[in-house]
């Protein structure tokens, strides 16, 4: 079994709670309020700024160039692809670029991101990349369980979904599947599978997290 499917196993509960969340289901049939959407769409363009930190911090961390040369690859695709993408998105749902500036960063997002930024700062570049794992492998279990399960032509939701469900996005998560597996094998010892399960774990928890935080604050409006 990969390194990716034990801990997928492993966490299980915590997977499902973030892959099968409320927030997900409500993007798949198209119910979810508008509210809450444009409010995970801010508070994901900050995530997006930290996360970008965070692939710079695993080039740092990377001991071979192959690692710099994916890490930094990955660091350039959010800082000028996904960022890019995501003020388009944001400008059809009525969210100008000044908006996304002067937004405060929420709980859920400080909690997830500084989480992770705190496994790479102390730990290796193992530790980092299951940190991370969660994030865009998910993200693309996500997006293409839900195109596979059909999406309405009016679903307002369905560019999110295409996005992610999309050639461009699955490849970047199965390349990083790659990395995390190949890391593991050169990294993984008995004694480190336990501290590495809990960051997994962790990290799964604190994507539910951001998902309902956006239900939350939609609510309180
Ligand atoms: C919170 C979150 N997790 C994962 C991704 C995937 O890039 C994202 N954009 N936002």
């Amino acid at each position: 079994m990969s390194l990716f499917e034990r801990l997928k196993a492993d966490a299980a509960r915590e997977w499902a709670s973030y892959v099968d969340h409320a927030f997900v289901r409500g993007l798949g049939d198209g119910s979810l309020p508008q509210a809450a959407f444009r409010s995970y769409l801010v508070q994901d363009y900050l995530f997006l700024i930290q996360f970008a930190r965070a692939y710079g911090l695993a080039v740092y961390k990377a001991d071979r160039l192959s690692d710099m040369r994916a890490a930094a690859a990955t660091l350039h695709a959010i800082l000028d692809v996904e960022m890019d993408l995501h003020v388009r998105v944001c400008a059809g749902w009525g969210l100008e670029a000044a908006d996304l500036e002067a937004a405060e960063e929420g709980d859920a997002c400080v909690a997830y991101t500084r989480f992770v930024l705190d496994a790479g700062l102390r730990g290796d570049l193992l530790d980092l990349t299951v940190a991370l794992s969660p994030c865009v492998i998910g993200y693309a279990e996500i997006g293409g369980g839900l195109a596979a399960q059909g999406v309405a032509p009016n679903n307002p939701y369905r560019p999110w979904i295409e996005e992610y469900a999309g050639a461009a996005y699955q490849d970047v998560a199965a390349s990083a599947r790659v990395t995390l597996d190949r890391l593991g094998a050169d990294r993984l010892t008995p004694q480190r599978y336990r501290e590495l399960k809990r960051l997994f774990v962790t990290a799964s928890r604190l994507e539910a997290a951001f998902w309902q935080a956006a239900l939350d604050d939609a609510a309180a409006d």
